[in-house]
């Protein structure tokens, strides 16, 4: 897609997103309600019309200025948050449903459909109402409605949100294996980043209407393109310094450039965050919360900055330590230098 852009009324849902998706990749929209992921999903599908910019599918152009192809034609499948099953049919029912509106022929249909529902293990339950199934199934149900018209391109919105963390966990397995076994080009729009980090080849993080940064899991994670990225993909602080770090390793008297407060902001992730390191930085705990496998630290440093920081063990509110940090990420360079300096960041 290009530059496309969408406004409803007088506010823009969209403006000038450039993406390009390969054949066979998993790729999911992130970012927080209301950034334009599912405008961008039903754009693709055909759902809703661009004001300007151009969709394309290999050769083929879907959606310009000029010409429209209507969703049907679009060999694209979408599958809804609220699953959209016909509460009247049975689960082969609806997994028929769009074979029948296509008046594909009845021994081909029925081969079809039970090919689907072998793929999606629900077999057994072909003769089941959707109000006799669990959301899980329900789901499967849905994505096997999208198969059976063999679409070039599956577009999910938010499939598992509505599912309790452990189905969305089995569910989550169960896409990734899906799309190993297939490799069919998928885009999925949650705002969930520990599910985009999961499942995606890349990963398109919007805010208000733009694309921030489309990039691996492990670059947005380690290379962040602006502090927003940086705090929505996983835990972290911004600490402000007198020059711009990028990528550095700061020990000792190094770390001290932290007293030196400036406009240039880093990134510190929590893992590269010491704690009890001679000669650190003095840091006060304001807060110590068990998450299971760690407890999660809220550092006060005596500059006034916060850090947060992981610990095996529980740390007192109200206790001191002193710390280093390992590693920093510069967001106030641009990408260029930062890359320039990644030969000076320590191995994980
Ligand atoms: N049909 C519509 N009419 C008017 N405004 C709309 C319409 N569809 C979407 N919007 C607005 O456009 C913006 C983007 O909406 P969109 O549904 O794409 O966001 P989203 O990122 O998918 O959010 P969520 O995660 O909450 O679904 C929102 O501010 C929304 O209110």
């Amino acid at each position: 897609m290009t530059a496309l852009g969408k406004h409803f009324g007088a506010h823009v849902a969209l403006e000038a997103l450039s993406m390009a998706i390969e054949p066979g990749e998993f790729v999911a929209l992130l970012g927080p309600s209301g950034c334009g992921k599912s405008t961008t999903l039903r754009l693709l599908a055909g759902f809703e019309t661009p004001d300007h910019g151009e969709i394309r599918l290999g050769d083929q152009v879907l959606s310009s200025p000029q010409a429209q192809v209507p969703p049907e034609q679009r060999r694209m499948g979408m599958v809804f948050q609220s699953y959209a099953l016909w509460p009247h049919l049975s689960v082969a029912g609806n997994v028929d449903y769009p074979l029948r509106v296509q008046k594909v022929a009845g021994s081909e249909r029925r081969r079809r459909v039970e090919d689907v529902l072998a793929r999606v293990d629900m077999t057994a339950m072909a003769g089941r109402y959707p109000r006799e199934l669990s959301g899980g199934q329900r789901q499967r149900v849905a994505l096997a409605r999208c198969l059976v018209s063999q679409p070039a391109v599956i577009l999910l919105d938010e499939p598992l949100a509505n599912l309790d963390r452990h189905l969305r966990a089995s569910m989550e397995d169960y896409f990734r294996d899906f799309h190993r076994e297939t490799v069919t080009t998928m885009v999925y729009v949650t705002h969930d980043q520990d599910e985009a980090m999961a499942l995606a080849d890349r990963v398109a993080v919007m805010q208000e209407g733009r694309l921030k940064q489309f990039a691996t899991p492990e670059t947005l994670y380690h290379q962040p393109a602006d502090v927003e990225v940086a705090r929505f993909i996983g835990q972290g602080s911004v600490v402000h310094l007198a020059r711009a770090a990028a990528g550095e390793w700061l020990t000792g008297s190094d770390a001290q450039r932290l007293n030196e407060q400036g406009s240039a902001r880093a990134f510190v992730r929590p893992q590269h965050v010491v704690l009890g390191v001679e000669g650190g930085l003095p840091a006060r705990v304001e807060r110590c919360i068990f998450r299971g496998e760690r407890h999660v630290l809220s550092l006060r440093l005596e500059d006034g900055q916060s850090l947060t920081a992981y610990s095996h063990t529980a740390q007192p509110a109200g206790s001191h330590t002193s710390v280093a940090i390992e590693r920093l990420w510069g967001l106030e360079e641009g990408h260029t230098k930062m890359q320039a300096h990644r030969d000076r960041v320590p191995a994980q």
